[in-house]
Order: structure tokens, then sequence, then C-alpha cells
């Protein structure tokens, strides 16, 4: 979060901290340990980030804090975020500016460091110059384990002991929570003192700060306890096919229908096609008695375990809760009017799998309704593998794979399926298990409740069709559609074809595809789309669209037919539509291609440019994408990365994405299957590479390669390619883009690297030094991994002077500090972090822009009188107390003359850091004369006074009888 910057619409609570573990901004162990906890829980319906938030409000609330809203639905950074992290020993300014860019207040700055900081304190490992010898840590309160206000008490009534606030932070200038807590003369802080202030703010700005999030992340609203959560629900055959076993848990939230009160549970299901047949069974429903009982920060739970027999020939497609209390009223739990759902389609058999987590040797057993078979069954195995090389990640990569399951033995009314898998990475025990069949699915189990040894199936009925119930209630219309056609047997309740049959037609758009045409198959019995295929008798446009998720191009064919692809192949070809004419199994008012012809369908999101598809059918290496021409395959760079530019990464990635993503810059190389990266110059550690390294297919693209590890399939714009294209520009040579760059929308620079004479209002002065003993523009400063002359012009607007240095950061003032000189312009010849055209400084070297409408104000000076007092010296602070410690006040707008003021009645006044102001009657120790030209900084009110430095007070002595 402290990273975010709302200029950019970048970073937030994005989980990014796991690759940021190396920044001296975040040091200590606390950072790795908490991830490495955090990482158990991580998987793709947990963020890292959402994680991260919900972590935050169990600390806040097991310490006694208040109850922080939290929402769920953070999307997790692939690589680190910008820098930015508030430090100790940042000016004010630079809090209220950092603070500023996270999209907080000076007064929610204030709330927020105060909230945090009634938790822990400084280590002396971390901080050693702030915790003295021979302590380890010492707390920011008296209470460091109590979400309580003494942090703001004890501040207020001057007995802190906040190694931010007091003791040898002062001295160097890190006592950041006197700066912050102090920048409002103490007004904001002073409201944190009442016990219920305190919380009741803290419970807002923290939210404020987990909520922290971009502009493309939408959270949920908050999440609270269900009264009534299934839990584990699962279904297992048994007796030979005859029966199913429903295992699981009903968690019931006692905080408001005491458990005391509850005599049992009754679970009331509906048989497969939503009515209450029963088969064998008297009733469609099962009592459960209480468990246990659990307690969370304001809830407490009882959970009823539930075991029912379910006769397959009947089934079970969802059920309602019913709670029965004491007094002989029930209440009918029915998840909000749609009951609990359960299918029976797919069932995955706990008992027939088995996981061995020492090698993550995995076997996975699941049984299929017989009028689901027909479609390919997929195990999905979402697993954790931790990261590799030496990054100090703590946080695993999160991988899936997919597994086509054999068929196995019939049963009864299911068919068994097996598929195995050795999950990498020794991290097995954290997997998730999905099996699909079709639409239906059984998913999300953890691997972790496989035993070691796969167990046999006992007794076998012979295999036989799914025998439907005649329904028996009046809502039982919803029959499901895979059912409908299988046994011969069956009662259908759906045939009410007194209207007729519909006339199909063509559909020309399903979902995000449009239709193309009808094309023929490929020649030789080769397949037009060689993805996945799909065949069953209640094909729809939809459920085929559904099956293909992921691919460019899909289409029905026969009726009944399904086909996938990103490509078609190159001798499949285009047909009169006319020819498309048998209408689909599963919805007669559209047509399913025909014998031999395929209805064709293209996705709207990648193919931009025209509707029909290239026929291109093998794997092979493409010499051209769009634009653009392949320069080979290359290493990522040593340091940095070998494009510098934009980067995503996603599993449609192909080269065509990759392309039009980095429309506008000269370069763009996929890597790793999934990664896009551009670039306008390629870093000149990166050097070519046979092409057989680059021998990943691309994510999205079974037929072109999408480089490998550390490897980059490279392409660069063909008018930016020298004739033979072969041969990558050295890094130090720039190369012109093309004129194909968007104008009005496209974020990506373009031009070739120059000075820029004009930076509306500012104009060029020159490369400049930084000050000697103090920054040379004092007024105020960021830092952005993205700045540009355009963005620090903005930062800085009303500000005579603005300058960037060293790439990223940018300063504002009023004054060019004297001690600033001229230097040579080679010096700064560090690119703009956000637009390598442009130059922005270089080490110790500012960017100088000046807006001559502005009036400067004269040069500072440390005037000899300030009305009654006359200037006594400079000096440094005391050790360890303050050199003058009576009273003191900080603002933007300190001047001379308002420090006196303040001041009236004692001896001494000074100034510090050009915002801060002190009085006393007497120096405290360890205060003595430093040189005159040390009180070097502007005053924060008024640039031509001097008002101190880090560490230095311009003292005024009050005349005799002031
Ligand atoms: C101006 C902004 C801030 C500065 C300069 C700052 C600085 C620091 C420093 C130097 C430490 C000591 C770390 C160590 O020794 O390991 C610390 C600890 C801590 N900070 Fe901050 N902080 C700031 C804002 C915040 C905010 C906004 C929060 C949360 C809302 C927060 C929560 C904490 C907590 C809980 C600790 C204790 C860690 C521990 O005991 O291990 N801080 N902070």
């Amino acid at each position: 979060m402290a990273t975010h910057n709302r200029f950019f619409d970048r970073g937030g609570l994005d989980g990014s901290l796991q690759f940021e573990l190396r920044s001296s901004e975040n040091t200590g162990p606390g950072h790795n340990t908490t991830l490495q906890f955090y990482a158990t829980y991580l998987s793709s319906r947990s963020s890292l980030a959402d994680l991260i938030a919900a972590g935050a409000y169990a600390a806040v609330r097991a310490c006694g804090g208040p109850v922080i809203p939290l929402r769920m639905g953070r999307v997790d950074a692939l690589t680190a975020g910008s820098s930015g992290v508030p430090q100790p020993e940042n000016s004010v300014g630079s809090f209220v500016s950092q603070f500023d860019r996270m999209g907080f207040s000076q007064t929610e700055m204030i709330q927020v460091v105060a909230c945090g900081h009634t938790l822990g304190g400084v280590h002396r490992t971390e901080f050693p110059n702030i915790i003295p010898a021979g302590v380890s840590n010492i707390p920011f309160d008296t209470s460091k384990a109590t979400f309580d206000n003494r942090v703001a008490t004890e501040y207020v009534s001057g007995n802190t002991t906040n190694p931010l606030v007091v003791g040898p932070a002062v001295a160097i200038n890190r006592h950041s929570d006197f700066k912050v807590f102090n920048s409002d003369g103490n007004a904001t802080i002073n409201t944190m003192t009442s016990p219920s202030a305190f919380q009741s703010t803290c419970q807002t700005v923290l939210q404020k700060m987990i909520d922290v999030v971009p502009s493309t992340v939408t959270l949920t609203p908050p999440i609270a306890p269900y009264t009534v959560k299934p839990q584990d629900m699962q279904l297992t055959l048994q007796s030979g096919g005859a029966s199913f076993l429903l295992t699981g848990k009903i968690r019931v939230r006692t905080t408001e229908i005491p458990g005391s009160t509850i005599t049992n549970l009754a679970l009331t299901w509906k048989d497969r096609n939503g009515g209450n047949s029963c088969g064998s069974l008297s009733s469609c429903s099962t009592i459960a008695t209480l468990q246990g009982i659990a307690s969370g920060f304001d809830d407490t739970f009882a959970f009823f375990p539930i075991e029912a027999t379910i006769p397959t020939s009947s089934g079970i497609s969802s059920f309602t809760i019913t709670i029965n209390r004491n007094d002989g009223s029930s209440q009918t739990y029915d998840n909000n009017g749609n009951s609990y759902p359960l299918s029976d389609a797919v069932v995955l058999q706990k008992t027939q799998s088995c996981l061995l987590q020492t090698s993550g040797q995995l076997t996975v057993s699941a049984v299929v309704r017989n009028d689901v078979v027909g479609v390919p069954v997929n195990l999905g195995i979402e697993y954790q593998t931790p990261r590799t090389g030496n990054s100090g990640n703590p946080v695993p990569a999160l991988n899936t794979a997919t597994v086509q399951m054999t068929e196995g033995d019939c049963v009864g009314p299911y068919t068994f399926y097996s598929a195995s898998y050795t999950i990498p990475g020794g991290r097995s025990y954290n997997a998730r298990i999905s099996i699909a069949a079709g639409e239906h699915t059984d998913d999300f189990n953890k691997a972790s409740i496989f035993g070691g040894t796969c167990g046999t199936f006992t007794g076998t009925l012979a295999c036989g069709n799914v025998t439907e119930p005649i329904s028996t209630t009046s809502s039982s219309a919803a029959v499901s559609s895979t059912s409908a056609s299988v046994s011969s047997s069956a009662v259908t309740t759906t045939t009410t074809s007194s209207t007729g049959v519909p006339t199909p037609s063509i559909r020309p758009a399903v979902g995000g595809y449009n239709f193309v045409d009808c094309w023929t198959e490929g020649a030789g019995g080769i397949r037009a789309l060689g993805g996945a295929a799909f065949a069953y008798d209640e094909m729809t446009l939809e459920s085929c669209a559904a099956n293909c998720t992921g691919f460019e191009l899909w289409g029905t064919e026969y009726g009944r037919e399904c086909y996938c692809g990103n490509s078609l192949h190159s001798s499949s070809s285009e047909a009169p539509e006319a020819e498309c004419n048998m209408p689909c199994g599963g919805d007669p008012s559209a047509f399913c291609g025909a014998g031999n012809r395929i209805q064709l369908y293209s996705t709207t999101a990648t193919r931009s440019t025209s509707a029909t598809p290239t026929p291109t059918a093998t794997l092979s290496i493409k010499p051209t994408v769009g634009a653009y021409v392949r320069v080979g395959c290359q290493t990522e760079a040593s340091a940095g990365r070998a494009l510098s530019g934009n980067s995503y990464a996603s599993d449609d990635m192909t080269l065509e994405s990759c392309a039009a993503f980095c429309s506008g810059f000269t370069y763009f190389g996929t890597q790793y299957s999934r990664e896009c990266f551009c670039g306008n110059t390629i870093n000149g550690n990166s050097a070519p590479a046979p092409d057989a390294d680059c021998s990943m297919t691309c994510a999205g693209d079974p037929f072109s390669y999408c480089g490998a590890g550390n490897r980059l399939e490279l392409y660069i714009l063909e008018t930016a390619s020298t004739s033979t294209a072969s041969s990558v520009p050295p890094a130090e040579v720039t190369t012109t883009a093309t004129a194909t760059a968007s104008s009005t929308t496209s974020a990506a620079p373009t031009g070739t690297l120059s000075r820029v004479p004009t930076v509306s209002p500012y104009s060029y002065a020159g490369c400049y030094t930084e000050g000697t003993g103090s920054r040379a523009l004092t007024g105020k400063s960021t830092y952005d991994s993205e700045m540009t002359l355009e963005f620090c012009a903005s930062y800085c607007s009303g500000y005579k002077y603005m300058a960037t240095q060293y790439s990223a950061e940018c300063f504002c003032g009023n004054t060019l500090h004297s001690t600033s000189t001229e230097a040579a312009q080679g010096d700064c010849s560090m690119t703009c972090s956000g637009n390598e055209f442009q130059y922005c400084g270089g080490p110790n070297r500012l960017e100088l822009y000046v807006q001559d409408e502005i009036e400067a104000p004269a040069a500072p000076s440390q005037p000899e009188t300030v009305g009654n007092w006359t200037f006594y010296q400079c000096r440094t602070e005391g050790s360890p107390g303050r050199a003058l410690a009576a009273e003191t006040f900080a603002a933007d707008t300190m001047t001379l003359e308002s420090c006196a003021d303040f001041c009236a009645g004692y001896a001494y006044f000074g100034t510090e850091y050009a915002r801060e102001c002190f009085c006393g009657n007497s120096f405290g120790v360890g205060s003595i004369e430093a040189p005159a030209a040390e009180c070097s900084m502007s005053c924060a009110g008024n640039g031509s006074q001097f008002c101190g430095a880090g560490n230095r007070l311009s003292v005024y002595q009050a005349a005799q009888g002031n």
C-alpha cells in the first residue's frame, strides 16, 4: 500500500511485497515470516493481497482493536512494485507528499501512523542508530500488544518513550512519529487521545489502508459469516454403485441463535431432477446433532456433522437446512432462495485416490454419471512450487496442470475415471484438485485429504443407465439438460412441445466470439481446429464456447461436435454459409455446422484486424507478427530486464496479443510461454541465444514459440529493423520509433532521446549539482519509477524550479541553493524511468527547469534582526534532549517572524529544518555552536530567510525586556 501511486493508478495492496523483501525499505525478518505463514493459504481463490488484508484485520482485532470491514477480490502483482515506503529520516514535506501519492490527506497520514504504531516497536538490529546498544527493541507505547490510544496519550502528555519521538532518533532527525504527529501542530493526535475516537478513527483509516487497490480491481462488499454454512460437503459412491455417502458438516453461527437453543438440524435434499424422489428411502432428509463449537473474535459457531446415504437411482441436486429449536420452532435456510447446490454428475472418489506427499505422486479417481460420459473428463491440479533462484521470495508460485482422465469400469449408473500426476515442488499437500466433465465439476478439493494408498472399490452393480425418477413436484420442469437423452427409461418433464420446433438461424455472436462463416474440415483427415474436442448430443453454441474458453477459435460440427483452436489448418477453407445447416442438438434455434462443415466463431478480444482467421497449423517460428519481424531468441539481461518498457503476463499469451500490447514500442518479446515485454531499446547485457533455446510454446497458441525461462522470442518493428534484422542494436544506440504509435491513447513513449527545451511552463536551465549540506531545491520532492519531465512539472506546479534527478526523482523549489552549481551537461545522462527519450539528471545531478513568469524570491539570508530579536548563532541540537525544549510547533508556512511570535516571552527561539520552531530560556546539554553556513535551509514559508537545516537551528535571542 505504501508505494501506491494514485496519479499513475499503480500499486496498492497487491502482494508485490513478496518480490520486494530484498529492498532496504523492507528491513527485518517480520515480512518474510508473515508471508511464509500466508503462503499456505495461497490459492486461485485467495490472493496474497487478500490474505495480507485479512492479516491486518486479524492482528488489529486480536489485540483488542476495532473490526475492520474486510472486502475481498484483490489481485496479486506479478513483479515488484515501485519503491517509496516512508523512511524515518524523510522530511515532513516528503511524508505529506508520499501519503498524498497514496491518496491520504495530512490528517489521515497522522491517523494511520498512530493506528499502526499502537502495536509493536523499533528493533535495534534494523535501526541501530535509533535503539541504543543493549536493548533489542523499544515499543511505541507502554502497551505494545494492545490496540489502544496510549500511543497518542503518552505522546501528548510528554511522557512517551516512543523511539520515533524521543531518544537518539531526534539528533539524527529520524524521529518520524514526532515529525508526523506534530505536522499540524498536534491537532489530529490530540483528537485521538479519546479511547472511542481512537478506535473509530482507526477503523475508518485502516479500512481505507487495506482497500487501496488499482482502479481495475473491484472489491466485494465487506464479508460477514453466514448463519448457516455447509462445509466440505462431499458425495462418495459406495455399495457397488447403488448409493452415495454424503458427508460434511454444517456450521451454524450461534452468535444470534445460541447453540443451547438448537435441538438438531435437518438436511433435506432434492433428487437429481429437483424433485422429491428418494429411491428406497422414506424421506429425503437426515438429522444432524451437535458435534462441537468454536469461536472467532466476534462470533461463536456450532458444528453439525452430516452423514447420509442417498440412492444413486434418485441422486441429489441441492439441499436446504432447517434449524430445529428446543421451543418447537424451526427456521429453514435455503441459500437466499437458491438452495445449496450439490451435483451428482461428477464425484471425486477420495478412498480410491491417493497422494504420496514425499514424492508428490498423485492418483485421482472419480465417477461420472453415465448420461454425462462422452465428453472428455479432465483432472485439474492447482499446486504451489517454491520460487526458483535466489529471489528471496518465500511465497510459492501457483501453477496448474490438466490431465485427461482415463475411462475405467462402469458400476451401476456411473463410470470410473482415473489419472495420475506427479506434483512437483515438494508442496503437494497444499494442492487443490478439480475434476471436470464438460460443464459438470467437483472442484477445489484439498489433495491433503487423500491417504497414501489408493483403496479398491468393492462390489459392483452391472453397468446401467441413470434411472430418472418421475418428478413429483410442479417446480421440477428444470430437468438437467445432460440427463434428458441418455436413459431409455427416462421420463423427462421438458417435452411440452405444443409450440413446435423453432426455426434455426445463424447466431452472429456468442459471448466474446463473433460468427466467421462456414468452414470445411482440413484435408486428409486433419482437423481444422487442432485444440480440444468435445461431442455430446445436447450441443449448444454456448456450451461449446464455454468448453473452448481461452481459445481464439471454436466451431460446432454435425449438430453435436465442438472443436477449439488458436488457428485454422491451412487446408481448411471457407464454404457457403448455407452448408452449415444442422441445428444444434441442444438448441434447435441455432445452427451447429453440418457433416464436414464447421460453424466457426472467432474471439473478438485479440483479433482486431479481421474476423477471418489466418490458416497456419504446425508449430513453427513466426518470421513476422503484424508490423514486427523476428529478431531471434535472446537472453534476458544479467542486470535489469532486456526490454524495460511495459510488460504483462497471461495464460492466453500469443505473439499477436503481445505485439498488440507493445504497439508503439520498437521491440516486443515473449518469455516463458506467458510473459510479454516491450521496449524501445535492448539492454546491452542481453545477448542472442540459439533458436532452440526459445522452445516453449505460447500459453494461448500451441503453434507459436514464446521464448523459455530466461529467453525472449524477440521481434522488432519492421520499419525500425535493419535489412538483415538478425542482430540486435547495442544498448547505447536508441532507435527511432515509427509513426505507428498512437498519438492519442498510447502511454508508450516514443521519439528520440534528446534534451527537452521546454516542459510547459518550465524551460531547461541546465545540469546542476546538488547543494552542499542542503538539497539544491528544498520545496518538495517525490520519487516514481515511471518519472517523466511532464509528471515532475505538474507535481511542481506553482514552484519556480523543478528538477529531475537520478532517473526517478523529482524536486521542486522557489530558490536554488547557493551551493548548487552548473555542471557539464554530459553529467545529466540518465534517462527518465518513465520515458527513455527524456533525460532525468544523474547521480547528484539535477536536470533543472525554471519558469520565468514566477518571480524567484530573493536568495535567502539570515537577517540580523527579526523584530526585537537578534540573530544569535547557528547551533546543533542537544544530545540527548532538544537544544530548546520549552515549546515547539511546525508548519509549512514557517517564517522567522511566526516562530518569533510563537516564542514571545522566551529568551531564545530557533528554527530548524525549514519548518520547525523551538523556544527556550537556555540550551540543552550537547547543543553547541555550528558554522553559520550550516544553517542553510530556506524557511518553508519565506524563501528569502534561512530556517536552520537538519540538526541545525537558526537561533535568535530576545532583546532585554522582550
Ligand atoms: C511515516 C510513516 C511511517 C514510518 C516512517 C514508519 C517507521 C517505522 C519504523 C522505523 C519501524 C520499526 C521497524 C523495525 O524495527 O522492525 C516501524 C514499525 C512498525 N510500523 Fe511503522 N512507520 C510508518 C507508518 C506506519 C503505518 C501507516 C503503519 C500501519 C498502519 C505502521 C505500522 C507499524 C508496525 C505495526 C510496526 C511494528 C513492527 C514490529 O514491532 O515488528 N507504520 N515503523
